[in-house]
């Protein structure tokens, strides 16, 4: 079993490792096909499953996981949230799910709303440096409880379940 992941991003790849055999996983970096910064859990969504496919595709895996940052409201309400996505798929069969979320402060909110990445955005706050390929602004938010690395892992593990569990056939 040969399994890609569509980032060359390090915590996709180690939160890939802790739900599948940590062998058998691939960095395959891919375009998501989504903005640099996906608004809504739909473009979020999709920009997981782009990837998913393209890093199936890029050298005949059996499994292909995609995984995407976002920021969404819900319904109804105005605050932000950092949102995040997975995908895998085999080619023919599906699993997505989410990680947590967690509410953006209202100043990095109201710079994410005016069109900055939150990666960047992160970095200039805490005067640091790829914290996105660290402990995330998922670490930051929560004192290092919770790191990128935990949250995407909830995500990948969601989306396997079809994977995992028999009752999807
Ligand atoms: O899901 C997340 N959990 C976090 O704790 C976190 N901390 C920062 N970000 C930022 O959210 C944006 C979209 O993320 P993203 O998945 O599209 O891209 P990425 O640049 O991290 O990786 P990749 O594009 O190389 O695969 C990027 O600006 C990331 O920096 C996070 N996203």
């Amino acid at each position: 079993m040969r399994i890609a992941v569509g980032s060359g991003n390090p915590v996709k790849r180690d939160a890939t490792e802790r739900v599948f055999d940590s062998a058998a996983v691939v960095a395959e970096p891919v375009s998501s096909g989504v903005s640099e910064q996906p608004t809504g859990h739909d473009e979020t969504r999709t920009g997981a499953e782009n990837r998913a496919l393209a890093c199936l595709d890029a050298d005949a895996y059996d499994l292909g996981v995609g995984i995407e940052g976002g920021v969404a409201r819900f319904a109804g309400r105005d605050d932000l949230f950092l949102v995040m996505w997975a995908a895998v798929t085999d080619g023919t069969r599906w699993g997505r799910g989410t990680g947590p979320s967690l509410r953006l402060p209202e100043t990095i909110a109201d710079r994410v709303d005016a069109g900055e990445e939150l990666g960047p955005v992160m970095d200039d706050v805490l005067g640091t440096n790829d914290v996105a390929k660290k402990q995330g602004a998922a670490g930051a938010f929560t004192a290092g409880r919770l790191s990128r690395t935990d949250a995407l892992e909830s995500a990948v593990v969601s989306a396997a379940a079809p994977f995992l569990c028999d009752l999807y056939d």
